[in-house]
């Protein structure tokens, strides 16, 4: 379990962290997200007592990372920044850590497996490829096997099977019982990797629930209808309070109405279907809008036409 508690932390007089309280519980993938800047990758070093607060508390396991007898074994962690001495192997580079903690080389060679390096453990790792360096950083915070996984971008540079794979191992550590807590700015990846989320802007919490509600919350639900009957489905839906967006001769948008109820209106008129799909929003549009205010550095508006 992960507790962070009125955590805030200042840069001059930039406030990166701003009074941010959440628990993260052991069991699912939980989604850390913000837009650029919002203080992610900040509330991470704070939980991993690389940076002290100025303000608040960050605990694992109800203790400070610092007071963890073995933290490696109790927090494993992947931040953005590569930490590797470059001139090393990967295999060394891992033994070393392992050493630091009393971590049997048997250990070693089942996370070397696992993320997929035996082939190149014992080439340098500074002429590995950003995938690579990630599968590397993957295998170092799974070397003490612990319970609480803190990860900072691990899609980073992963190519699409990569992405998959990692994908798979952090929901299967989740559902082995442990704390997963990940960020990620690829919106479509969250969606179907975390159950629940906790999203930020400008340091301060905006969200913290489930992925599905977060999509609901901020997306309206639409049914996509195709039909010969257009016009007068349009008339009939609108008569009892849809509200219908026509597309072209035979396609409906319609929003303020469930699509069993559309299907009900049209057998009720004869009027023939030829789909009838309700679509939901995507997690990307969801962010966008809860996130709008708290954008650091956006696009504006092209001017003109872009050729
Ligand atoms: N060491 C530092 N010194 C000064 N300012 C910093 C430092 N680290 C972070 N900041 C500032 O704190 C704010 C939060 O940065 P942080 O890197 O935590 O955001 P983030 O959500 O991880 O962003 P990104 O998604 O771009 O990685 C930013 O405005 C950043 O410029």
């Amino acid at each position: 379990m992960i507790e962070a508690e009125n955590l805030t932390k200042r840069y001059g007089d930039r406030t990166a962290v701003d009074d941010l309280s959440f628990t993260v519980v052991p069991g699912r993938v939980t989604g850390f997200l913000g837009p650029n800047g919002a203080g992610k990758s900040t509330t991470m070093r704070l939980l991993l007592g690389l940076d002290r607060p100025h303000r608040g508390d960050a605990r694992i396991h109800g203790r400070h990372y610092v007071d963890l007898p073995e933290p490696m074994r109790v927090v494993g962690a992947l931040l953005e920044a590569r930490a590797v001495h470059t001139g090393r192997s990967a295999y060394n580079h891992l033994l070393c850590l392992a050493q630091t903690q009393g971590i049997s080389k048997k250990r070693l060679e089942e996370v070397v497996e696992l993320v997929g390096l035996t082939g190149v453990a014992r080439k340098r790792a500074g002429g590995f490829s950003l995938g690579m360096g990630q599968r590397l950083g993957i295998a170092a915070a799974l070397l003490g096997d612990p319970s609480v996984l803190i990860l900072d971008e691990p899609v980073n540079g992963l190519d699409p099977e990569g992405i998959v794979w990692i994908r798979t191992l952090m929901q299967r550590l989740a559902a082995e019982g442990r704390t997963v807590f990940v960020s990620s700015h690829l919106m479509n990846e969250m969606a179907v990797t975390a159950e629940h989320l906790i999203v930020i802007g400008r340091g301060r919490l905006i969200a913290d629930c489930s992925t599905e509600e977060f999509i609901e919350r901020s997306t309206e639900k639409m049914v996509v209808v195709r039909t010969p009957d257009a016009q007068r489905l349009a008339t009939v839906v609108a008569e009892e309070g849809g509200k219908v967006q026509p597309d072209g001769d035979s396609l409906l948008t319609v929003t303020h109405m469930e699509a069993p109820r559309i299907g009900e209106l049209a057998a009720a008129e004869g009027l023939v279907l030829h789909e009838l799909t309700p679509r939901r929003g995507s997690l990307e549009e969801a962010f966008m809008e809860l996130t709008r205010e708290s954008v650091e550095y956006g696009a504006s508006e092209p001017k003109g036409e872009l050729r």
